[in-house]
């Protein structure tokens, strides 16, 4: 295979942002490699929805160089909006996705899919009836189904209860074990920074801190 297990999927050079004439964030360098995952923290405004756009090529740095390995339908993106129809039900949302993924999944996979996020009970309700957290799982699970060798989770805990969220750190672990690549925002640090293999701390238009997860200390950070 070209390209092996350890080469980077995504690559970072330098990237700058800016609003205008107001700087987010510059120097900001990383690689994210097959069955890694790399945490974004920093509080409220520091950027990293900003850079994980950046980094999914859904938006251009204003300086610096992002490289993606990948094919667009080899990655997904969970921003904030959920991709969820409210007149379909759950099941119909997941087929309906499915095809856009070119895939045909039968009935049991789609239950699979429903019960890996806590949703078979819910799986003939329409979506458009969904709490904001039933919602949020509906669209982990359409991220799941496409199987993508890199994926992007703005925040995929918000609105999740606990139960929901120990199910989601388990998806997430279990994905990086087979080898996806993941960046994950969270502001859950302390717990999440322990599942990561390198965290990125972004604070005050600068990096505070960027490595092993195992050296980096959450306080201060959110
Ligand atoms: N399209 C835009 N136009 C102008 N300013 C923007 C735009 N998008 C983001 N910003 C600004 O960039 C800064 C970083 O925003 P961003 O959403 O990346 O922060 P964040 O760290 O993800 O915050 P949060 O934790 O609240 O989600 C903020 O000051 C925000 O107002």
């Amino acid at each position: 295979m070209a390209d092996g297990p350890g080469k980077a999927l995504l690559t970072v050079k330098r990237a700058a942002k800016f609003f205008g004439n107001k700087l987010v964030f510059k120097e900001i360098s990383c690689e994210v490699r097959p069955g890694e995952i790399l945490l974004v923290a920093g509080p409220n405004g520091a950027g990293k929805s900003t850079l994980m756009r950046i980094m999914a090529g859904l938006s251009k740095p204003s300086a610096g160089e992002v490289r993606l390995e990948l094919e667009p339908e080899e990655t997904a993106y969970l921003g904030h909006a959920t991709f969820i129809y409210p007149g379909l039900t759950a099941l119909e949302n997941l087929r309906f996705w499915a095809s856009m993924y070119g895939l045909s999944p039968d009935a049991d996979e789609l239950m699979a899919l429903l019960k890996r996020v806590g949703l078979e009970r819910a799986a003939e309700e329409k979506a458009g009836s969904f709490s904001r957290g039933m919602a949020q799982r509906l669209n982990l699970a359409r991220i799941y189904q496409a199987e993508p060798r890199l994926i992007f989770l703005d925040e995929p805990g918000t609105g999740l209860d606990p139960a929901s969220l120990k199910r989601l750190r388990g998806e997430i672990t279990g994905l990086r074990d087979r080898g996806t690549a993941i960046v994950w925002i969270s502001h859950h640090v302390t717990e999440d920074a322990a599942l990561a293999d390198t965290v990125l701390a972004l604070g005050g238009r600068r990096v505070e801190y960027f490595g092993p997860a195992s050296g980096f200390t959450p306080e201060g950070a959110c």
